[in-house]
């Protein structure tokens, strides 16, 4: 494949490029706090000053950004990428976002020539470090066609849904799901404990069961010791609700359990606790 575009060295597109760079591809790579890109530059990756240098240096061009504001910024600010976007150019926007962003996002690109896909990921740092990512692509066809080299070395399974705004839909979906289950997990810890049980033989029971889980088997140990290292940010998970609940409201879907997620969430950013793993939704059962 020709060489890689790579705009946004947080904690996944960090382990994602380093993936890609290990099997081989040459990448290049952006950040808005560019000092970030220097453990990069170790691993073999050269460094592109701003998002419109990365896209005139590179056919294809992968963005992983915080959030729908992150994305469009890096879109659409003074020397972002769609300077350079033209023809024979691809733009893979693999951060979680909404269906309207990614529309947003499409039409500017598609409009100058270029092509886009939207491709949100399930799966956090580990997997993002093993390759082991499920990907949830959506757009162009042809762009996805061409860059099943770079999935296949980022995931375990890539899945081409269709039209537009069905890969961030679906990983919206996911993620609300995901958001509900945590939340409910920690009830459970916090239960077991202040009843007398020993949270530990819970982890195991649970592991036993029909809803055993790699998220409560990763997790569990850690949330008992209060331990969040962050491996999913619990502001984007708190995002994630915010824009599923909102695709909710569009399909007139009742949601209640999602929305007293969120609130949860909510009251653990208020507390300080965004930049922790989203396991640190505990911190608001056990205060
Ligand atoms: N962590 C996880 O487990 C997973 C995360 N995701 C999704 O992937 C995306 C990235 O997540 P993650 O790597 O964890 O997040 P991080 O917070 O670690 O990284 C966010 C990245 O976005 C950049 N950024 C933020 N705001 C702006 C802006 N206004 N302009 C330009 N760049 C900006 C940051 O740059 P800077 O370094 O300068 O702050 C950084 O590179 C999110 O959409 C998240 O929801 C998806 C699956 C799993
Ligand atoms: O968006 C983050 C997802 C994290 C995960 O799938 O484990």
């Amino acid at each position: 494949m020709e060489e890689i575009g790579f705009l946004g060295i947080g904690i996944m597109g960090r382990a994602m490029a380093v993936n890609l760079l290990r099997h081989g591809f040459k990448v290049t790579v952006w950040n808005r706090t560019l000092s970030r890109c220097d453990e990069l530059v170790q691993h073999g990756a050269s460094v592109g000053e701003t998002p419109a240098a990365v896209i005139k240096k590179c056919k294809y061009t992968i963005a992983m950004l915080s959030d729908p504001a992150a994305a469009l910024s890096v879109v659409f600010d003074k020397h972002g990428a769609l300077e350079h976007i033209c023809a024979g150019k691809g733009y893979i926007d693999m951060s979680t976002v909404d269906a309207d962003t990614s529309s947003q996002i499409s039409q500017a690109i598609t409009s100058k020539g270029g092509s886009f896909l939207e491709a949100p990921v399930s799966g956090s740092k580990k997997p993002a470090e093993d390759g082991q990512l499920v990907i949830l692509a959506a757009g162009d066809k042809d762009l996805y066609d061409q860059v099943v080299p770079a999935f296949d070395v980022l995931g375990k399974k890539s899945f081409f849904l269709g039209q537009i705004g069905n890969g961030a839909k679906m990983k919206l979906v996911v993620n609300m799901i995901m958001g509900s289950m945590m939340n409910a997990f920690s009830e459970g810890i916090v239960l077991a404990d202040k009843s007398g049980l020993d949270p530990h033989t819970l982890l195991d029971v649970l592991d036993l069961g029909a809803i055993a889980n790699p998220m409560f088997k990763m997790k569990g140990p850690a949330m008992i010791k209060n331990s969040y290292p962050p491996a999913f940010p619990l502001k984007h998970q708190q995002k994630d609700m915010r824009l599923a609940l909102a695709l909710g409201d569009e399909n007139a879907v009742p949601m209640p359990v999602a929305a007293a997620a969120n609130e949860a969430f909510k009251k653990a950013r208020s507390l300080g606790l965004g930049d922790h793993d989203f396991s640190a939704v505990f911190e608001t059962l056990s205060k």
